[in-house]
């Protein structure tokens, strides 16, 4: 509960902080507490026993305020706070729209002593999305948890018993289509490909459950030209990296959607390997548009929850990319125009360009 004294140059709320340890909420070595205090710089944080005292401008105090009392509410909800919750409920707040709680508060998964939640506004929409659709693309750049979030959601609608199975697929660029897989020897050749999507399972599952469930198709790793000619029925299927797919390869995993089927595609436009031609991820932004049941969730730089100079590094390179594409556009019009001057010289005019074109049809 927060009142106010205000007084001509600052104003000054405290918050008697009931029903939480101090320390759930401050971070060990007053940890949250710091980063509180780096949201808010102008306001002065004083914590005595259970209330905190914030003084500063009114504004500012009004805000350090409701940061507070979320952060209040999602340790009361059983959130166990990290730094990065701080700084995203921060963000959130920033923004018209649900509360940090909202946002942060949903568990997912509980596995190995760890809640997964979204950690983003991009990120709760995107989970949400995949919720609520049949097919969904996850489209952003690398580390905002596309292929994470749509792991733990495969594995939370194993779990509640809505699919039968996980099937988690990649195209393998460099070796899966090209090698001819045996399915005996499948684990040996793709690892380097799937590794990641073994690691994220591991994770997200108890290590020793993993094998098994393998081992008896329940979770299927598999390249993505082992889909083609089958129908996927009661399945949560994640297509990862899917900028590497070609348009008809898209095509191709989009048909194989089968009843009480699940489908997650995610990638990032600008990360492509392929050697040439179009990405079908890029295609099918285009195609699939505006069908319903089927949803585009865009992530961020905002939602990178890598290391924070990751979400600059990725400004950085859009900002870049920008320039190109601007000045090869410019370079590409300057072109186009001295063509047309050039043909307008080498041409002498006709008979049909001096008639007025009224009239013609
Ligand atoms: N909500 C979350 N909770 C916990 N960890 C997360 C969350 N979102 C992302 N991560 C962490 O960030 C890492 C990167 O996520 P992920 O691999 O899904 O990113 P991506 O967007 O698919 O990027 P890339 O294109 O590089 O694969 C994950 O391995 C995970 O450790």
């Amino acid at each position: 509960m927060a009142s106010d004294e205000s007084a001509p140059e600052a104003t000054t709320a405290r918050i008697e902080v009931d029903g939480v340890a101090m320390v759930q909420l401050l971070g060990p070595q007053d940890r949250l507490l710091r980063m509180l205090e780096k949201q808010h710089p102008s306001v002065d944080v004083l914590v005595r026993g259970n209330e905190i005292t914030l003084t500063g401008a009114a504004g500012d105090v009004r805000a350090a305020a409701a940061l507070v009392d979320e952060l209040v509410a999602m340790t009361r909800a059983g959130h166990a706070l990290g730094p990065a919750d701080v700084v995203q409920s921060a963000r959130i707040l920033d923004h018209d729209g649900p509360r940090p709680s909202e946002v942060l508060g949903e568990a997912i998964l509980s596995t190995r002593g760890r809640v997964i939640r979204p950690k983003t506004l991009g990120q709760k929409a995107y989970v949400d999305a995949i919720e609520e659709n049949t097919i969904v693309f996850g489209i952003g750049p690398a580390g905002t948890g596309k292929t994470y979030l749509a792991m733990a959601k495969a594995v939370q609608a194993l779990q509640r018993k809505e699919v039968e199975r996980i099937i988690l697929t990649r195209p393998a660029v460099e070796a899966g289509e090209r090698l001819g897989f045996l399915p005996g020897t499948l684990t040996d050749k793709i690892d380097p490909y799937l590794r990641p999507l073994y690691d994220a399972l591991n994770e997200m599952m108890d290590p020793e459950i993993v094998p098994r469930l393998m081992a008896s198709g329940t979770i299927e790793v598999a390249p993505l030209a082992y889909m083609r000619g089958r129908t996927l029925n009661d399945s949560f299927v994640v297509l990862d990296e899917a900028q590497n797919t070609t348009p008809e390869q898209m095509k191709m995993f989009l048909t194989r959607l089968g009843f009480g089927t699940k489908m997650v595609v995610t990638g990032d436009i600008t990360q492509m390997d392929l050697p040439q031609g179009a990405s079908g991820l890029r295609v099918v932004t285009r195609v699939l548009d505006d069908i319903d049941d089927i949803h585009f969730a865009r992530l961020t730089s905002d939602d990178v929850v890598r290391h924070t100079l990751v979400g600059r590094i990725v400004d950085a390179y859009s900002e870049y990319d920008e320039k190109r594409t601007a000045a090869r556009a410019e370079r590409e019009e300057a072109a186009e125009f001295a063509n047309r001057a050039e043909r307008r010289a080498g041409m002498r005019p006709g008979p049909r360009d001096r008639m007025p074109r009224r009239g013609r049809s």
